[in-house]
């Protein structure tokens, strides 16, 4: 199709003066940045503002690079150019609306045959922020192109550089209604490797922000992922969406109240992430709690008070019904017996007594010391610490939870002095943050998205159920690529753990990541992953997939590289953890030194298989399937993300036979280059 050149020239010309708006736009919020102490009123508002002020001037950075919009809506009435922010002209008129705008969405539904009132939507084609292309889809005349558009195939072609983007342009529909889902809506999105679950899950916390910019900024927005490395891939798509404020974290980070310095073994990890200790950790604590066995006799100085044993009883048991977390209970027994105190007090003096005498009942030694009798203060590492160092503690809140050999497990032989000298494991560090959130409730964020969902443990659920209790989530994984000892094999149970039951789980299975061809290799093994999951497709018919078998691997993967380096994009050379020192080292003395999974901008990097999930390179060259497999208990389902992260080029060198699924690779296909 040629474009009518001066529709092309007009187009331009909006792009370019709506650069000029957005730095006018820039610099207005910059001179309030730099005068907003002198017209906030205080101290705190001004803080407030500057911040405010501050975050504005960011969301407002324009990247040469990054086109201001890329979509045109056109209404009978009216005509709307779609971006990653709102722009508006000297007199505040709409230049560029938000893709997040609720006229912005129909870019995104609209069809042939539901048009939501549009007339044409365009989509613009742009090469290093140029604008070089549009195309047109006239919906009232019946025309729709869906991913037959050229510019969509494109931008999802497009060669990987560098870290995750963002996919604004050109969020499909059924992504679309995730993204938009009610900030009250709980969702849980079951997607095939390379579905986009991520980046739904990133325009999701964007949108829920513009839309409840007040509630969410005073809540909070959370993202949980994997690992550092994949939480510094997906660091800049925010920011790019102008949203810099939302905290990204690891569960290990998020619950890391001590020090990790110890280790456990496989089953004793399993085990402390089993559902069940939190039952034990439960009984554990409330076992402190005693019924009063002895009246409380306490001296103001001028009076002796003295409160029987049957009204301390009534108040403990009251407050062990009211179901608030332990600390605070405690406190409200304190209170309460002051309370019954105070009106022993006022009865004989016939007055209130005042706030100091009140401070100083609740402090007297006796009512502390009887508060330590049946409600005695607990740390949450004294708690697991406690447990684990004692049969006899463990006896009592397990004994019919756990069985004898799992409590063997559980107990330490050489405990340490204190909880305070142990070298706790980060199991043990799930542990300690649910004994903490059952003595106090650690505060809440309005939405949390969890990314590799599938990987959490039960107790990892509870832990983001106790900062989620009031907010909502969404949940983003494949339980095909569960790889943790504990990883879910159905979405109910995690659900239940992170107090969602009743959220819907949304099957993705349209790849926009790995070509097809790579994608029906990878399908081989999921009849042996037992996991009920809908099979993957790919959007991609383009793409390369070489198995090779070879004496010597690493030559054959220094050989793979040399032949992706001819191409763009980015390589990496993935393997068994333990076998990634040697490829480095191959590939050095070949003179391709590669970098290692941390560094984003390298063109070649050598990638443990334990830390590729998440991640997506162009060019991939897998060594050795068999030792991917034979490293771990769960080997399969890691060599199932192993194959999953190619977006153009996928190789597979291997000495050793492949693993069965994958074998037998058809003879035709083996050794050869299968052209896609
Ligand atoms: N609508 C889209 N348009 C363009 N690119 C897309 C779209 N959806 C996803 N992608 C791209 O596809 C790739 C895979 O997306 P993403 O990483 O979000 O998938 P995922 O489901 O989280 O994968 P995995 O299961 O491997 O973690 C990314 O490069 C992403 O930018």
């Amino acid at each position: 199709m040629t474009l009518p050149a001066h529709d092309l020239e007009t187009e331009r010309a909006h792009l370019t003066a709506s650069r000029t708006a957005l730095r006018r736009m820039r610099e207005r919020a910059e001179a309030l940045f730099s005068t907003g102490e002198n017209v906030a009123g205080d101290a705190y508002a001004a803080e407030t503002l500057g911040r405010t002020l501050s975050r504005r001037v960011a969301e407002l950075a324009d990247d040469p690079n990054t086109p201001l919009f890329f979509g045109r809506l056109r209404f009978a009435d009216s005509d709307h150019h779609i971006g990653r922010r709102h722009v508006v002209d000297a007199v505040g008129e709409p230049m560029v609306l938000d893709w997040r705008a609720p006229i912005s969405t129909a870019f995104y539904r609209a069809s042939a045959r539901d048009r939501r009132g549009v007339n044409t939507r365009r989509r613009f084609g742009f090469s290093g922020g140029v604008l070089t292309s549009f195309e047109d889809e006239h919906l009232d005349r019946g025309e729709e192109l869906g991913t037959a558009s050229r510019i969509l195939t494109a931008e999802i072609e497009r060669p990987r550089v560098g870290p995750m983007r963002d996919i604004v342009a050109t969020i499909q529909p059924e992504q679309d209604e995730l993204v938009r889902a009610e900030l009250g809506d709980s969702i849980c999105v079951q997607g095939a490797p390379g579905t986009g679950k991520t980046a739904v899950g990133l325009h999701r916390a964007a949108y829920l922000l513009y839309v409840h910019r007040e509630r969410l900024r005073r809540s909070g927005v959370l993202i949980i992922g994997p690992n550092r490395a994949f939480l510094s891939y997906i660091s800049a798509v925010l920011p790019a969406l102008g949203e810099v404020e939302v905290a990204q974290t690891t569960v290990d980070e998020l619950i890391a109240a001590v020090a990790v310095r110890g280790t456990d073994a496989p089953e004793v990890a399993a085990l402390k992430h089993d559902g069940r200790m939190a039952t034990v950790l439960h009984r554990a604590l409330w076992g402190n709690v005693r019924k009063p066995d002895a009246p409380i006799v306490v001296s103001d100085g001028s009076y002796r008070w003295r409160i029987a044993e049957e009204p301390l009883r009534r108040v403990v048991d009251e407050a062990r019904r009211e179901g608030l977390p332990y600390g605070t209970g405690r406190e409200r027994v304190r209170a309460r017996v002051v309370g019954l105190l105070q009106r022993q007090s006022e009865a004989r003096r016939g007055d209130s007594p005042g706030d100091p005498w009140l401070r100083r009942m609740g402090r007297a030694k006796p009512v502390t010391d009887f508060l330590d009798a049946v409600w005695p203060a607990v740390t949450a590492e004294g708690l697991v610490f406690g447990l684990f160092s004692g049969a006899d503690t463990l006896g009592r809140a397990a004994g019919d939870l756990l069985t004898e050999a799992e409590r063997e497990r559980l107990l330490w032989t050489k405990p340490a002095r204190s909880a305070k000298a142990t070298r706790w494991s980060a199991a043990d560090a799930v542990l300690i943050d649910e004994a903490a959130g059952l003595i106090e409730r650690p505060s809440g964020f309005g939405h949390v998205v969890v990314d590799e969902a599938q990987d959490l443990s039960p107790m990892q659920c509870r832990a983001i159920a106790r900062r989620s209790e009031h907010g909502s989530i969404t949940l983003l994984g494949d339980l095909a690529q569960g790889t943790a000892p504990w990883a879910a094999t159905d979405w109910a149970e995690s659900l239940r753990h992170l107090g969602k039951p009743d959220t819907p789980v949304v099957p993705l299975t349209m790849g926009f990541r790995v070509p097809a061809a790579v994608v029906e290799l990878a399908n081989r093994l999921l009849p042996a992953l037992a996991v009920d999951v809908p099979e993957a497709r790919s959007l991609r018919h383009d793409g390369e997939l070489t198995v090779r078998e070879a004496p010597d691997v690493d030559a054959a993967a220094v050989g793979e590289v040399r032949a992706a380096l001819a191409h763009e994009g980015s390589i990496a050379v993935i393997a068994a953890d333990a076998a990634t020192e040697r490829l480095h080292a191959a590939l050095a003395a070949a003179g391709v030194p590669a970098a290692g999974v941390d560094d984003q901008t390298a063109r070649v990097a050598v990638v443990p298989a334990s830390l590729v999930k998440g991640l997506e390179y162009d060019h991939v060259v897998v060594v050795e399937p068999a030792q991917i497999v034979a490293a771990e208990p769960r080997g399969l389902h890691r060599l199932y993300v192993v194959l999953t992260r190619a977006v153009s080029r996928l190789a597979i060198v291997h000495a050793t036979p492949l693993p069965a699924p994958l074998s037998p690779f058809s003879p035709v296909d083996q050794g050869q280059t299968v052209v896609l």
